[in-house]
Protein backbone atom coordinates (compact mmCIF):
# COMPACT_ATOMS: atom_id res chain seq x y z
CA UNK A 1 0.00 0.00 0.00
CA UNK A 2 1.47 2.88 -1.22
CA UNK A 3 0.58 6.53 -0.88
CA UNK A 4 2.65 9.03 -3.68
CA UNK A 5 2.42 12.72 -3.28
CA UNK A 6 3.47 14.42 -6.43
CA UNK A 7 3.84 17.95 -6.14
CA UNK A 8 3.45 20.48 -9.14
CA UNK A 9 5.17 23.95 -9.67
CA UNK A 10 1.62 25.15 -11.00
CA UNK A 11 -2.08 24.43 -11.65
CA UNK A 12 -1.90 24.23 -15.31
CA UNK A 13 1.12 21.77 -15.22
CA UNK A 14 -0.61 19.49 -12.57
CA UNK A 15 -3.70 19.56 -15.00
CA UNK A 16 -1.46 18.31 -17.82
CA UNK A 17 0.11 15.94 -16.12
CA UNK A 18 -2.68 15.19 -14.34
CA UNK A 19 -4.95 14.02 -17.65
CA UNK A 20 -1.82 12.30 -19.35
CA UNK A 21 -1.59 9.82 -16.78
CA UNK A 22 -5.17 9.35 -16.65
CA UNK A 23 -5.54 9.00 -20.23
CA UNK A 24 -2.37 6.63 -20.19
CA UNK A 25 -4.32 4.09 -17.77
CA UNK A 26 -7.02 3.92 -19.68
CA UNK A 27 -5.45 3.32 -22.57
CA UNK A 28 -3.35 0.55 -21.47
CA UNK A 29 -6.41 -1.05 -20.24
CA UNK A 30 -7.92 -1.01 -23.68
CA UNK A 31 -5.34 -2.86 -25.02
CA UNK A 32 -6.27 -5.62 -23.04
CA UNK A 33 -10.20 -4.99 -22.29
CA UNK A 34 -12.61 -3.87 -24.44
CA UNK A 35 -14.02 -1.26 -22.28
CA UNK A 36 -12.79 0.94 -19.69
CA UNK A 37 -14.42 2.87 -16.91
CA UNK A 38 -13.26 6.89 -15.52
CA UNK A 39 -14.94 7.78 -11.89
CA UNK A 40 -14.51 11.45 -11.58
CA UNK A 41 -15.70 14.40 -9.02
CA UNK A 42 -17.55 17.53 -9.09
CA UNK A 43 -17.06 20.47 -7.49
CA UNK A 44 -15.12 23.59 -7.95
CA UNK A 45 -11.15 22.29 -8.35
CA UNK A 46 -11.11 19.51 -11.45
CA UNK A 47 -12.95 21.98 -14.36
CA UNK A 48 -8.72 22.56 -15.83
CA UNK A 49 -8.03 18.52 -15.74
CA UNK A 50 -10.97 17.90 -17.54
CA UNK A 51 -10.03 20.19 -20.31
CA UNK A 52 -7.01 18.97 -20.75
CA UNK A 53 -8.46 15.59 -20.72
CA UNK A 54 -11.38 16.41 -23.09
CA UNK A 55 -8.84 17.25 -26.53
CA UNK A 56 -7.47 13.94 -25.35
CA UNK A 57 -6.50 11.14 -27.80
CA UNK A 58 -8.50 8.00 -26.57
CA UNK A 59 -11.04 5.24 -27.70
CA UNK A 60 -13.09 7.28 -26.24
CA UNK A 61 -16.32 5.19 -27.65
CA UNK A 62 -15.42 2.23 -25.20
CA UNK A 63 -15.04 4.93 -22.43
CA UNK A 64 -17.96 4.57 -19.51
CA UNK A 65 -17.60 7.87 -17.79
CA UNK A 66 -19.47 8.76 -14.28
CA UNK A 67 -19.31 10.80 -11.24
CA UNK A 68 -18.20 10.12 -7.97
CA UNK A 69 -21.21 11.11 -6.59
CA UNK A 70 -24.02 13.84 -7.27
CA UNK A 71 -25.93 16.44 -5.78
CA UNK A 72 -29.88 15.70 -6.47
CA UNK A 73 -30.31 19.07 -8.68
CA UNK A 74 -31.46 19.27 -12.29
CA UNK A 75 -28.57 19.21 -15.10
CA UNK A 76 -28.50 22.80 -15.47
CA UNK A 77 -28.26 23.37 -11.99
CA UNK A 78 -25.12 25.50 -11.34
CA UNK A 79 -24.57 22.95 -8.19
CA UNK A 80 -24.56 20.30 -10.57
CA UNK A 81 -21.76 17.96 -10.83
CA UNK A 82 -23.02 16.62 -14.57
CA UNK A 83 -23.60 20.45 -15.62
CA UNK A 84 -19.57 20.88 -14.47
CA UNK A 85 -18.67 17.51 -16.70
CA UNK A 86 -20.73 18.54 -19.85
CA UNK A 87 -18.93 21.96 -19.69
CA UNK A 88 -15.50 20.73 -19.66
CA UNK A 89 -15.07 17.43 -19.76
CA UNK A 90 -17.79 15.87 -22.56
CA UNK A 91 -16.68 17.95 -25.41
CA UNK A 92 -14.38 17.64 -28.29
CA UNK A 93 -12.46 14.17 -28.60
CA UNK A 94 -14.18 13.09 -25.21
CA UNK A 95 -17.71 13.51 -26.55
CA UNK A 96 -17.84 10.50 -27.72
CA UNK A 97 -17.60 8.65 -24.61
CA UNK A 98 -20.46 6.96 -22.51
CA UNK A 99 -21.82 8.66 -19.89
CA UNK A 100 -23.62 7.46 -17.09
CA UNK A 101 -25.75 10.71 -15.44
CA UNK A 102 -26.14 9.83 -11.48
CA UNK A 103 -29.13 11.93 -11.45
CA UNK A 104 -32.26 10.26 -12.84
CA UNK A 105 -35.08 12.80 -12.23
CA UNK A 106 -36.80 10.82 -9.72
CA UNK A 107 -37.89 12.45 -7.12
CA UNK A 108 -35.67 11.60 -4.45
CA UNK A 109 -31.87 9.76 -4.60
CA UNK A 110 -33.52 6.29 -2.84
CA UNK A 111 -35.87 5.83 -6.05
CA UNK A 112 -32.99 6.27 -8.43
CA UNK A 113 -30.86 3.87 -6.67
CA UNK A 114 -32.01 0.53 -8.17
CA UNK A 115 -31.47 1.65 -11.54
CA UNK A 116 -28.15 3.22 -10.76
CA UNK A 117 -27.05 -0.01 -9.63
CA UNK A 118 -28.07 -2.23 -12.18
CA UNK A 119 -26.61 0.23 -14.58
CA UNK A 120 -23.22 0.90 -12.95
CA UNK A 121 -22.17 -2.64 -11.67
CA UNK A 122 -20.98 -3.82 -15.06
CA UNK A 123 -18.72 -0.91 -15.05
CA UNK A 124 -16.80 -2.14 -12.11
CA UNK A 125 -14.18 -2.63 -10.80
CA UNK A 126 -14.16 1.47 -12.05
CA UNK A 127 -10.46 0.99 -14.32
CA UNK A 128 -9.44 4.80 -13.43
CA UNK A 129 -10.83 6.69 -10.40
CA UNK A 130 -10.09 10.22 -10.02
CA UNK A 131 -11.17 11.56 -6.23
CA UNK A 132 -11.65 15.10 -5.30
CA UNK A 133 -11.52 16.06 -1.38
CA UNK A 134 -13.20 19.30 0.29
CA UNK A 135 -11.10 21.41 3.02
CA UNK A 136 -13.39 19.45 5.69
CA UNK A 137 -11.58 16.08 4.14
CA UNK A 138 -15.10 14.73 2.53
CA UNK A 139 -14.24 13.23 -0.79
CA UNK A 140 -17.75 11.88 -3.52
CA UNK A 141 -20.68 12.48 -0.46
CA UNK A 142 -18.99 11.21 2.22
CA UNK A 143 -19.05 13.67 4.77
CA UNK A 144 -17.50 13.42 8.16
CA UNK A 145 -19.47 12.55 11.49
CA UNK A 146 -22.56 12.17 8.90
CA UNK A 147 -24.89 8.75 10.11
CA UNK A 148 -24.81 7.45 6.53
CA UNK A 149 -21.22 7.72 6.11
CA UNK A 150 -20.68 5.12 8.79
CA UNK A 151 -22.66 2.69 6.11
CA UNK A 152 -21.36 3.69 3.23
CA UNK A 153 -17.79 3.10 4.26
CA UNK A 154 -18.90 -0.68 5.50
CA UNK A 155 -17.68 -3.63 3.53
CA UNK A 156 -20.92 -4.58 2.73
CA UNK A 157 -22.49 -1.24 1.59
CA UNK A 158 -24.42 -1.70 -1.78
CA UNK A 159 -22.14 -0.04 -4.65
CA UNK A 160 -24.26 3.25 -4.58
CA UNK A 161 -26.67 5.53 -1.66
CA UNK A 162 -28.59 8.26 -1.43
CA UNK A 163 -27.54 10.62 0.72
CA UNK A 164 -29.64 12.90 2.94
CA UNK A 165 -27.90 14.01 6.33
CA UNK A 166 -25.91 16.93 4.62
CA UNK A 167 -26.68 20.87 4.23
CA UNK A 168 -28.07 21.66 0.52
CA UNK A 169 -29.71 19.35 -1.38
CA UNK A 170 -29.70 15.25 -1.57
CA UNK A 171 -26.90 13.46 -2.71
CA UNK A 172 -26.50 9.84 -4.57
CA UNK A 173 -23.14 9.00 -4.29
CA UNK A 174 -21.02 5.52 -4.70
CA UNK A 175 -19.81 4.35 -1.81
CA UNK A 176 -16.10 2.80 -0.42
CA UNK A 177 -16.71 -0.76 -1.85
CA UNK A 178 -17.08 0.44 -4.77
CA UNK A 179 -14.49 3.35 -4.89
CA UNK A 180 -11.72 0.75 -3.07
CA UNK A 181 -11.79 -1.37 -5.41
CA UNK A 182 -10.66 1.26 -8.42
CA UNK A 183 -7.76 -0.41 -10.54
CA UNK A 184 -6.08 2.69 -10.14
CA UNK A 185 -6.56 5.57 -7.73
CA UNK A 186 -5.80 8.98 -8.12
CA UNK A 187 -6.74 12.22 -5.87
CA UNK A 188 -6.59 15.68 -6.85
CA UNK A 189 -6.06 18.80 -4.25
CA UNK A 190 -5.03 22.37 -4.29
CA UNK A 191 -3.84 24.61 -1.88
CA UNK A 192 -2.43 24.77 1.31
CA UNK A 193 -5.67 24.18 3.31
CA UNK A 194 -6.74 20.95 1.51
CA UNK A 195 -2.73 19.60 1.77
CA UNK A 196 -2.96 20.41 5.62
CA UNK A 197 -6.50 18.65 5.83
CA UNK A 198 -4.86 15.82 4.01
CA UNK A 199 -2.32 15.49 6.47
CA UNK A 200 -4.47 15.65 9.39
CA UNK A 201 -6.84 12.93 7.44
CA UNK A 202 -4.03 10.64 7.55
CA UNK A 203 -4.44 10.32 11.49
CA UNK A 204 -7.87 10.25 11.61
CA UNK A 205 -10.47 7.44 11.43
CA UNK A 206 -12.39 7.47 7.64
CA UNK A 207 -15.61 8.48 9.86
CA UNK A 208 -13.71 11.67 10.95
CA UNK A 209 -11.80 12.19 7.57
CA UNK A 210 -13.55 9.89 4.85
CA UNK A 211 -10.76 10.36 2.90
CA UNK A 212 -8.73 8.08 4.64
CA UNK A 213 -10.85 5.31 3.53
CA UNK A 214 -8.97 5.65 0.23
CA UNK A 215 -5.32 6.63 1.17
CA UNK A 216 -3.98 3.43 0.60
CA UNK A 217 -2.43 2.62 -2.71
CA UNK A 218 -3.20 6.24 -4.47
CA UNK A 219 -1.55 9.14 -5.98
CA UNK A 220 -2.07 12.74 -4.70
CA UNK A 221 -1.50 15.28 -7.33
CA UNK A 222 -0.96 18.72 -5.60
CA UNK A 223 -0.24 22.43 -6.66
CA UNK A 224 -0.43 25.85 -4.68
O1 LIG B 1 -19.38 18.37 -3.00
C1 LIG B 1 -18.40 17.95 -3.59
O2 LIG B 1 -17.16 18.34 -3.17
C2 LIG B 1 -15.98 17.57 -3.43
C3 LIG B 1 -14.82 18.55 -3.34
O3 LIG B 1 -15.11 19.65 -4.18
P1 LIG B 1 -14.22 20.97 -4.32
O4 LIG B 1 -15.19 22.05 -4.73
O5 LIG B 1 -13.58 21.25 -2.98
O6 LIG B 1 -13.21 20.67 -5.40
C4 LIG B 1 -16.07 16.85 -4.75
O7 LIG B 1 -14.98 15.96 -4.88
C5 LIG B 1 -17.39 16.11 -4.88
O8 LIG B 1 -17.48 15.39 -6.08
C6 LIG B 1 -18.52 17.13 -4.80
O9 LIG B 1 -19.81 16.56 -4.93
Amino acid sequence: MTLEFVEYPDREMLAMALANRLVGELAQHLRVSDSASLCVPGGTTPAPVYEMLSGSELEWPRVTVFLNDERWVDGDHPRSNSRLLHRHLLRDKAQAARYIDLYTGDATPEQAVPTLTETLVPHLPITVLLLGMGADMHTASLFPAASETVMALAGDAPPVMAINSVKDEPRITLTAPALRNALNTHLLITGADKREALERAQKLDPTEAPIREFLGDITVHWAE
